[in-house]
């Protein structure tokens, strides 16, 4: 039996911590967190702001509680400070000023990711909003209740921006969104899916400010106005919303990094030191579509890799079978979902990618009701005719489609076997002649 330690409680964490507490029992199994909750969910933000849910409660699925009635240790509001890497101690100090070192045979990083904050000046005024934890989504509804604040500022239209744009317009104020590139979910779709994106944001009254970057946000102590280099914006909240990067300051020199800093992990989620795993936002992915080593912060991805970490922690070798960081976004009932690369990212990565688009209604036109028009593209290598991506559009749950095709480019499944794969008809569900074959069809 062997002791294990894991650094960061929530997604990964719990995952790694709740694989090994129900699969390997007599295991020591001690947890740090520095935060007073784990597990809420920041895809609810956005649902709850927006008062498309009554409140926060379903947004946790698991507490200290939970994980010690499974016989671990768990240290909440205790930050890890620093690890030695050599004596194998982890460091860390209680809110209470406590210090514990906690000594470990195995040990697993989940210390997650830590939003971006640009250093403008203006920043640390009041009303200027970070969210990423449960508390930032509570400040901000807190503070919404001041109906003095009635211009909302995002900054970043990525996921979290663009869904908070929605958030905000639900909940009646006005939203202006800005992004230093000319589009939004430009890392996601390729321009034809974001300009259907960039519409229903318009249609629905939100005041778009793309190709804009943010110079300075303005007022005396609460923001006013957001100045960028093409304008300015009047703004009584500011959402920052540009993206995390990694927070792996405890590698302390010892562990090797990506580009970006995340911890560099095998496929086995081990770092450069043996016995160390890091799993979830502060980790890298070995990423199907381009073969190599990359950075997708998800939630699904922290979910596997803490299994994986878990089983191989415990010695019962387990390999990740990679991503391809199949996400998705709904607003205002516009389904987006994409997996892989886009023609775009494929292209400027010098591949030698194609793309064919096909776009029909999910059932035969006899079905009058619940029938939408679907947009897809499929992107694949020219040479090796492989699939290496596929974004959807609907306001049908085409969910299912994209996990397809989420293992086809896992599996390296070429365009060419996608033409006569067996779809099953039936026309409640779909058409005789699929989308996705007749997409297929298409490529030369
Ligand atoms: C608003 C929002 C919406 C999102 N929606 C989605 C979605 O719809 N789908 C999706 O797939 N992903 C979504 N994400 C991304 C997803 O939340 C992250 O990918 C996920 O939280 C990563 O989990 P993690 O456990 O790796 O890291 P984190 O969630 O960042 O957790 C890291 C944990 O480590 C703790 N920690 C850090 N340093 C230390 C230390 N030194 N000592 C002790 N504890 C430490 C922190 O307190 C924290 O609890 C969303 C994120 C946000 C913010
Ligand atoms: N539905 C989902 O799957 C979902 C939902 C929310 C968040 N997430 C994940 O959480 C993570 C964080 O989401 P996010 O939206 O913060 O990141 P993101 O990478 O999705 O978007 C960041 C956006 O900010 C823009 N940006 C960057 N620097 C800027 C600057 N200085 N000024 C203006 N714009 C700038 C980028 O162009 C990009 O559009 C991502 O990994 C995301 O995939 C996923």
């Amino acid at each position: 039996m062997s002791k294990i330690v894991v650094v960061g409680a929530n997604h990964a964490g719990t995952a790694a911590l709740n694989t090994i507490l129900d699969n390997y029992k007599g295991n020591e199994v001690v947890a740090f967190d520095s935060n007073s909750n784990i597990s809420f969910l920041g895809c609810g933000m956005a649902l709850w702001i927006g008062g498309q849910i009554s409140g926060p409660e379903g947004l946790f699925y698991s507490n200290k509680e939970k994980l010690e009635d499974k016989g671990a240790r768990i240290y909440m509001e205790t930050p890890v400070e620093a690890i030695d890497y050599d004596k194998r101690i982890v460091h860390a100090k209680g809110k209470d000023g406590t210090e514990y070192h906690e000594s470990y045979d195995k040990l697993i990083l989940a210390t997650g990711s830590v939003p971006i904050i640009p250093k403008i000046e203006g920043i640390e005024l009041k009303n200027v909003q970070l969210v990423k934890l449960y508390q930032n989504a509570a400040e901000v509804i807190e503070k919404l209740k001041d109906e003095s604040i009635k211009d909302v500022v995002v900054v970043g239209a990525g996921y979290i921006g663009v869904e908070l744009a929605e958030a905000f317009v639900r909940n009646g104020k006005e939203v202006t969104v800005i992004d230093c590139v000319d589009t939004c979910l430009s890392g996601y779709y390729d321009k034809d899916f974001t300009d259907i994106m960039r519409e229903n944001l318009r249609n629905h009254g939100v005041k778009l400010a793309f190709g804009e970057t943010v110079q300075k946000m303005e007022g005396k102590d609460k923001v006013e106005k957001v100045i960028t280099d093409k304008g300015e914006h009047k703004a009584d909240m500011v959402i920052m919303a540009i993206g995390f990067r990694p927070n792996t300051t405890l590698a302390g020199g010892q562990l090797d990094l990506f580009r970006n800093g995340a911890f560099l992990v095998d496929k086995h989620q081990q770092t450069s030191q043996k016995d160390v795993y890091a799993v979830g936002d502060c980790a890298t992915v070995y990423d199907n579509s381009i073969q190599e080593v990359n950075y997708i912060a998800l939630a699904s991805n922290a979910v596997r890799s803490g299994i994986v970490a878990a089983h191989n922690s415990c010695g019962n070798e387990l390999e990740s079978v990679g991503v391809q960081g199949s996400n998705g976004i709904s607003i205002w009932g516009l389904h987006m979902l994409s997996t892989g690369l886009t023609l775009a990212k494929a292209e400027k990565l010098g591949i030698k990618a194609a793309a064919v688009d096909y776009e029909d209604y999910q059932k035969p036109a006899f079905i009058e009701k619940n029938n939408q028009k679907v947009k897809i593209r499929i992107v694949y290598d020219k040479d090796s005719r492989v699939v290496l991506g596929a974004q959807m559009t609907s306001e049908y749950d085409i969910s299912m489609g994209l996990h397809m095709f989420s293992l086809a480019i896992q599996e390296k499944v070429t365009i060419d076997k996608l033409k006569l794969v067996d779809l099953f008809f039936l026309p409640h569900f779909n058409q005789p002649y699929s989308y996705i074959a007749l997409a297929a069809l298409k490529a030369e």
